[in-house]
């Protein structure tokens, strides 16, 4: 890759609409598109959803722990769709939430981000829990693989606030620390840093430390509740830097692909239309 990831996530946006449509395969939609709970049935879904998806959307973000719950045979239906999704065009956000302390942080970053690996992607999802300076190594070998980290600042899940709104010794909010080292990382970067926050759609009140000069991954929007209108009245004046995320609600739409294509470029077009890119 000769780009960083936020210089091509920028671009793919402007390109595509700002949409990260999500391959959740639950089994509720495998029985929707009335496949088997099997690897047969995974791997119909996966591929259906990435080929009608892939062309069109700016980013895909497969969730990692719906593959591997077969084992090694989803696991390996997970590398085939990373596949078909980066031949599409389309920028691949595995969502792993990884998070450990340095050493072995390198190890999840040598797997997920080092792109000789099998299982490389452009971005990942990671949890700061262990301490942000746990993620350094992710960090810097995304900068070396042109490839991005999504670290969780302030998730979609009611359970969030209980840890994410807390203060630190320094009298900092901890979601607001996690934004403030983000935007560290991303300091001078431009059009777009590689380095991005995790925020929901479905958080109470706007925050002000949104704007770290990287990209926002807002998932939360639809089957959690989140809609444009929340986006709009969340991130206001970082609109452009907001990826929303959607599954289910567009998943649902399959497993026709074109029904599937229709429900991503209304979303993507939807975002667009609310100034975000
Ligand atoms: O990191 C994530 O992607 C994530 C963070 C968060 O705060 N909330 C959240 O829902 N997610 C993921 O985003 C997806 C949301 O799915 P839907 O609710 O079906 O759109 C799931 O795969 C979640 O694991």
């Amino acid at each position: 890759m000769t780009e960083p990831f936020g210089t091509r996530l920028r671009a793919a946006m402007d390109a595509r609409g700002p949409l990260c449509a999500g391959i959740d395969p639950h089994v509720g939609l495998l029985t929707a598109w009335g496949l088997d709970d099997t690897v047969d049935g995974l791997r119909r879904f996966a591929l259906g959803a990435a080929e009608a998806l892939a062309p069109t959307v700016a980013a895909i973000k497969p969730q990692s722990a719906f593959f591997e719950r077969f084992g090694s045979a989803g696991v390996a239906v997970l590398e085939e769709t990373i596949t078909v999704c980066r031949e599409a065009g389309s920028l691949v956000v595995l969502d792993v939430k990884r998070g450990d302390i340095g050493s072995t942080a390198q190890a999840y970053a040598d797997a997920y981000l080092d792109q000789r690996s099998p299982i490389a992607v452009d971005a990942i999802t990671a949890s700061p829990y262990l301490g942000f300076g746990s993620l350094d190594p992710m960090i810097e070998t995304a900068r070396r693989n042109d490839a991005g980290v999504f670290v969780l600042a302030l998730t979609s899940n009611p359970e969030g606030p209980e840890f994410q709104h807390a203060t630190k010794p320094d009298g900092r909010m901890v979601a607001a620390s996690v934004l403030d080292s983000l935007r560290a990382a991303n300091a001078g970067a431009d059009p777009l840093g590689s380095f991005g926050a995790v925020v929901g759609a479905t958080i109470a009140e706007p925050v002000p430390e949104l704007d770290i000069n990287g990209p926002l991954l807002v998932p939360g929007i639809g089957a959690q509740g989140g809609t444009a209108d929340d986006v709009r009245r969340l991130f206001g004046d970082v609109l452009h830097q907001v990826l929303p995320s959607s599954s289910r609600e567009i998943l649902g739409a399959g497993p026709d692909p074109a029904a599937l294509a229709a429900a991503a470029e209304q979303a993507a077009a939807s975002f667009a239309a609310l100034g975000a890119r």
